[in-house]
Formats: C-alpha cells, sequence, structure tokens
C-alpha cells in the first residue's frame, strides 16, 4: 500500500511531513470462537510531529482498534497478525514498539504517548482527587521533581485545560462531565508527552463544552507541539480542528489527505457518504444522503471493495478488484477503483474527483 507523504497544513502554512509515529501495513484480528474478525487490515498511515490527525469512520470500522494496537494496550482476544508500529524520537532512529520491553513500554506510555478515552469516569481514579492523580503520574515517572514542584505543575496543567486551582483537592464525581474531560486531558499532557490518542474524547459531551474542549485541544497542540490522533465517528467536527483526516471502513484506510481537500472534494464515496450525513453547521441546508446499508462482517468481507455493496457510485468491478489506495489529488489518497479509470470502466464521477471545484 503506498504511504501517503504529505506536507501538513496547519492554519495558513505548510510545514513539513516528519513523522513521529508510522504505522505499516498494520493487520490486528479478534480470534472468536468462530472465524476471526478482521478489525483492523493492512493500514499504514503516518502521524506527523505536531499535526492534529483526524481518525474518522462509523462505529466498527476499526478505529479504536487501530488506536489501541499502537499504544500497546489491545488485550487478548486481540492479536496483531501483521505490520509494525515505528516511534520516531526527534534525533533518534525509530523504535519498534510491537517489540517494546515492558519497561521501555512503561517509558513509552505517558512520557512519549498518552491516552484520552471518551470516558473519564473510567480512567480516573474516582478514590482520588485530580490534583494527587497528576501528582502520581509525575512521581512514578519524573524523579527529579520535589513535592512543591509537582504541585504546582498540577495547578498549572489544570489550569492550562481551563480548571481553577480550587479543583485540585476535587474528587472525579464532584466534578462536570466536561471538567473531568479536561482533567483526563490535563494527566495526559503531564509528562509533555510528543503524541496523544484521543478516543471520541468528547462524544459524550454536550456540543457547547465539546466545542470548547477542542478548541482547548488545539490551542494546547500549539503551544506544547504535541502531535494528536483524534478518533471521532462525526467527521464534520474533525474538519474544524485536524490538519489532516485518515477515513476507515471495515478495518481498512479509504481515504487521507489534509483536512481541507477531504472536505472540499472527498475522493472516497464513504467519505462523500459521511460528509452528507452530518447536517452542516453553516452554509445552505442541503439533503442528507446518508449511507444505504450497514458496515459489513468484518469475519466475512464481501468480494473485492468492501464498501460496494452501498456505494452508489459502484460498478461490476467493484464486486471483483479490490482497490489500492492510490494518490488522487496531491496528499490525497483514496481506495477507489473509480480513481482507477483501466478498473472502473467509466468516468470518474464528478462528487469524487472534484471536476469543476477549481482545484
Ligand atoms: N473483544 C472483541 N471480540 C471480538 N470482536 C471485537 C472485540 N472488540 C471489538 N471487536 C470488533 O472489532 C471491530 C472494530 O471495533 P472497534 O471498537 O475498533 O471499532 P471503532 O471504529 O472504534 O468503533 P466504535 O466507534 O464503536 O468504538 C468491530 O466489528 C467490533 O465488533
Amino acid at each position: 500500500m503506498t504511504e501517503p507523504e504529505t506536507g501538513t497544513t496547519t492554519g495558513t502554512s505548510t510545514v513539513a511531513a516528519e513523522p513521529v509515529l508510522s504505522m505499516r501495513g498494520l493487520s490486528v484480528d479478534y480470534l472468536t470462537d468462530t472465524s476471526p474478525v478482521h478489525a483492523v487490515d493492512d493500514v499504514t498511515l503516518e502521524l506527523h510531529r505536531g499535526e492534529i490527525l483526524g481518525l474518522a469512520g462509523e462505529s466498527g470500522s476499526g478505529k479504536s482498534t487501530l488506536a489501541n494496537a499502537v499504544a500497546r494496550l489491545l488485550k487478548p482476544p486481540a492479536l496483531v497478525t501483521a505490520g509494525e508500529v515505528l516511534y520516531h524520537p526527534a534525533g533518534g532512529g525509530p523504535v519498534d514498539v510491537l517489540r517494546m520491553s515492558p519497561k521501555a513500554l512503561r517509558k513509552f506510555r505517558w512520557r512519549e504517548l498518552s491516552v484520552v478515552f471518551q470516558s473519564a469516569m473510567n480512567s480516573l481514579n474516582p478514590v482520588s482527587t485530580v490534583g494527587a492523580q497528576i501528582d502520581d503520574t509525575l512521581r512514578a515517572h519524573d524523579t527529579t521533581l520535589t513535592a512543591a514542584q509537582r504541585r504546582e505543575r498540577a495547578v498549572e496543567l489544570l489550569r492550562r485545560v481551563g480548571i481553577s486551582a480550587d479543583r485540585v483537592r476535587s474528587y472525579p464525581h464532584e466534578l462536570s462531565g466536561g471538567m473531568r474531560q479536561r482533567a483526563a486531558i490535563a494527566i495526559a499532557l503531564a509528562l509533555n508527552p510528543e503524541i496523544i490518542i484521543m478516543d471520541e474524547p468528547t462524544t459524550a459531551l454536550d456540543v457547547v463544552v465539546q466545542r470548547d474542549i477542542l478548541r482547548e485541544i488545539s490551542a494546547l497542540r500549539r503551544e506544547y507541539g504535541f502531535a494528536v490522533v483524534f478518533i471521532t465517528h462525526d467527521l464534520s467536527l474533525l474538519l474544524s480542528m485536524a490538519d489532516r483526516i485518515a477515513v476507515m471502513y471495515a478495518g481498512q484506510l479509504v481515504e487521507v489527505g489534509a483536512a481541507r481537500d477531504v472536505h472540499d472534494v472527498p475522493s472516497h464515496p464513504y467519505t462523500h457518504g459521511l460528509l452528507h450525513s452530518f447536517p452542516k453547521l453553516r452554509g445552505p441546508r442541503e439533503e442528507l444522503l446518508g449511507i444505504p446499508g450497514t458496515p459489513p462482517d468484518l469475519r466475512d468481507l464481501p468480494p473485492g471493495c468492501p464498501f460496494h455493496p452501498r456505494c452508489r457510485f459502484a460498478v461490476d468491478a467493484c464486486a471483483e478488484l479490490t482497490p489500492a489506495l492510490l494518490e488522487v489529488h496531491s496528499g490525497q489518497y483514496a481506495a477507489c477503483l473509480a480513481h482507477d479509470p483501466a478498473s472502473y470502466g467509466a468516468p470518474v464521477p464528478t462528487e469524487l474527483s472534484g471536476e469543476g471545484s477549481g482545484r
């Protein structure tokens, strides 16, 4: 599979695309009593230093499994069946994450990579104050700090995520849902990691709180320079905050590109469908086309393109040939036969080609 290698658009400037993490041909199965569930299938993807990479796709498309594989948080019956995950430390050679020793892994998680899950209630300790939890994290991983320095850092971290200093002594149940997510983000930031994986961190929150937290994540990223993998089923949410977007369907990567390009001309019919599944916040009202049907059984994918039974652009060849992830526009990749004229045998639908879009 071709590796997407592009510049990252951050605001108005384009910065060099230096990888901080690369997944190569990564596959993960869940070994069930019947046949294996192919939850992640041959994913090749790079996270660039300092970028926000949005990972989108319907429920069950493999987003969390991919993130957990990268963070080495998979538990049986999940099994990495192929591929590698490389961490690229600044100024050093790549490190194979899947082969790290338990000691190296403990250091990697928190110092280099941390994770924020959807429900902070599940990741925060209910019997410990948020200040104590930041203190515990700092004490466990940075023995050079004194108690006073740790206290100071806890207050500072909470302040940075919008929680006032007097909340240091609050227990998780004393905080609102939004505050708990902020506290979980503060803990993830404690050791200044290079990579933060956020798995639906704001999904359970109301829209206003969600937008506030997303704005803060973007501001924190600018300040601290970490890279984010932001997982959500809501593609429209990513368009406002991500530099690049990767779209998964049935465990496979079907489109990768700069957020602006994916928004302006989605090149995969699935992305096109996702973009029309959510009402736009601005602009004229339009019909929600959505995506007919349901995702396939990951134990038994249809032949050819896994999306073809639901695809309004499908031709006969789509039931036979598996499309490769091809560059369809500078830095934008899609796995769809429509971009492979020799196989497709028909003109590329204008919805997917951007013809007339001015690009
Ligand atoms: N323990 C398990 N045993 C068997 N199959 C599993 C297990 N955990 C997850 N799966 C399956 O793996 C597939 C990918 O799940 P995953 O949670 O990674 O998707 P997702 O895109 O993150 O979905 P969601 O947004 O609902 O979390 C799904 O089909 C799911 O049913």
